[in-house]
């Protein structure tokens, strides 16, 4: 079943009268929970492009489809809600808001959707357990590791269990064997959850546990495939 569904987008920036195209005609679709790998070039485009899958950005031209409904036209009030209910984010310097603690973090977003207190509290409980960090739920993001943020991170991510998560290089701030647990942790968990999980990522011990790679390049996605014999060298090209 489609979850989401882009024709031929475009997006360019603008600095100074000069036009930079960054995507030039992407046609991808994600299907309800698989775990895809975004990869190409540093500067080829995958930032930009997963800010059009998460609705954070609008495309120059291009269809975008949610559950096969065609987004194009619909009003930022449409989109703000449908990304605040649906999607959820994983960045790689994770983003936590340095004021709250991480249980506060994590609750955060169920408190925008206006769930009840109970069920808040049902949610970040059972989440920050399948993350392992229950004991460091009243920790400000200043005293966690890297690898402790992103699975707060994570945490937030699915709190509101969406049908999409993406993540932008959730690895690249983390030592190797804490980058493993993490990327096995977004794995187990949306699929327990039922998630899509998009990724982007230079990292090639990450792409062995996606069930597929999309690859970027010149503008527009060049080629699906699966993860069997990437290596580390094909990642970065
Ligand atoms: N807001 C912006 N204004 C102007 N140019 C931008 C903006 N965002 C990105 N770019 C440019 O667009 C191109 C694509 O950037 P993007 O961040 O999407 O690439 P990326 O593949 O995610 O890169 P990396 O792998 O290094 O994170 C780059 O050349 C970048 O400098």
């Amino acid at each position: 079943m489609s979850l989401l569904r882009t024709r031929q987008l475009t997006k360019s920036y603008h600095l100074d009268e000069v036009e930079q195209r960054v995507l030039t005609g992407v046609d991808l679709e994600l299907v309800a929970g698989e775990f895809v790998g975004l990869v190409g070039p540093s500067g080829c485009g995958k930032t930009t492009l997963l800010n059009l899958c998460g609705l954070i950005d609008r495309p120059d031209s291009g269809q975008l489809f949610w559950h096969d409904r065609e987004l194009t036209g619909q009003t930022q009030a449409y989109l703000t809600e449908l990304r605040r209910r649906t999607i959820g984010f994983v960045f790689q310097d994770f983003n936590l808001i340095p004021v709250m603690s991480a249980w506060d973090n994590i609750a955060y977003p169920l408190m925008l959707l206006g769930m009840s207190g109970t069920e808040q509290k049902e949610r970040v409980r059972s989440l920050a357990e399948a993350v392992g960090i229950d004991t460091l739920l009243d920790k400000r993001p200043a005293r966690l590791s890297g690898g402790q943020r992103q699975r707060v991170a994570i945490a937030r991510a699915l709190a509101k269990r969406p049908e999409l998560i993406i993540a932008d290089e959730p690895t690249a701030s983390l030592d190797e064997d804490t980058a493993l647990t993490v990327v096995e942790l977004l794995r187990d968990l949306g699929r327990q959850y039922g998630s899509t999980v998009l990724v982007a990522t230079h990292d090639a011990r990450l792409t062995r546990w996606c069930d597929r790679l999309i690859r970027l390049h010149h503008g527009h996605l060049v080629h699906n495939s699966t993860t069997e014999g990437v290596t580390a060298g094909e990642v970065l090209v």
